[in-house]
């Protein structure tokens, strides 16, 4: 839809706040689906409203797994945002995405197992496609903003999601990169991609490379106290690509040419006299366009 952009970004670990923005107010927003992480930081860049939520909450609360993703997408979407850019830590299974580059990841293969993973349910049933489930046109200005930050960028990846809390054994790290064909290893983009595209926000995921989990030769396990090294060094660099968006997205926001801001058009299957009135309640953030 055409409007006012609201740049939402979800800082992950090693980002817990970003710096520079114009009235800037940590501020509470309730939602129907739960506390979220934290406080969300509202303010401008110039002239683009923004807003920032870490997703493990301020000095890493919540595990990938209690990541109340439901209420962080609701939240961000209550608040006006348009546009969400996912920044994240990642192990790498390519020898050429190395420590300290950042990919701009485009797809997903999901293997959380314990987690919430779609606004509707009984009482509204709704399918939408994830065939595509990241935004090109906000992944091109994540891309462009990354390179004028001086970062080596790799357009494009595929982002194992796993469970976690623990990192993944050899034999799935292998079996990822070279079965599956995976470039990169999280625990957190789902099912955080899939309910922005049910709450009809653009999203882009911009995985910075930690590690090289647990595949490489030469590299050995995956090691927490390096991954925060490295983390160090990208977090600068992240608040730097983050401070290029908003002269790349523009105040004045156009439809979406990929058809993100629509996602729900068709994709509501209930019928409107069979749906459960407390749950089209809680929908009024994330579907009130189509539920009225
Ligand atoms: C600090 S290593 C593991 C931890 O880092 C990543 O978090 P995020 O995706 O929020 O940056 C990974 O998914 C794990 O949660
Ligand atoms: N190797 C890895 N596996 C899963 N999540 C990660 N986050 C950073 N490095 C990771």
């Amino acid at each position: 839809m055409s409007g006012q952009t609201m740049i939402g970004v979800i800082g992950g670990s090693g980002l817990y706040e970003i710096a520079g923005l114009e009235d800037a107010n940590w501020v509470d927003v309730e939602s129907p689906w739960g506390a979220p992480s934290d406080q969300i930081l509202t303010g401008s860049l110039g002239g683009v409203a923004m807003a920032f939520l870490p997703r493990h909450g301020r000095g890493h609360v919540h595990s990938p797994t209690t990541v109340p993703y439901r209420a962080n997408i609701d939240a961000l979407k209550r608040l006006g945002v348009t546009d969400v850019i996912s920044v994240s830590a990642c192990g790498s299974f390519r020898d050429a995405m190395a420590p300290g580059d950042f990919v701009v990841v485009d797809q997903f293969v999901d293997r959380t197992i314990a987690r919430e993973k779609s606004f509707f349910g009984m009482g509204c049933v709704a399918h939408v496609s994830v065939a595509h489930p990241t935004c090109p046109r906000l992944s091109d200005a994540c891309e462009t903003a990354a390179r004028d930050a001086g970062v080596t960028v790799h357009r494009g990846g595929t982002y194992l999601a796993m469970e976690g809390p623990q990192f993944s054994t050899l034999a799935e790290s292998r079996m990822y990169r070279e079965v599956w064909g995976c470039d990169v290893i999280g625990m957190t983009n789902m099912p955080e991609a899939k309910l922005a595209r049910e709450a009809e926000l653009c999203y882009a995921s911009v995985a910075m490379i930690t590690d090289y989990d647990s595949w490489h030769p030469d590299h050995g396990e995956v090691d927490v106290t390096q991954i925060i090294a490295t983390l160090m060094g990208n977090a600068e660099k992240a608040r730097t690509m983050v401070a290029g968006l908003p002269a790349l997205l523009g105040a004045d926001r156009e439809t979406c040419p990929h058809g993100c801001d629509r996602a729900l058009e068709y994709a509501i299957l209930t019928a409107p006299e069979k749906r459960d009135p407390a749950l089209v309640a809680k929908l009024d953030a994330v579907a009130g366009r189509m539920l009225g």
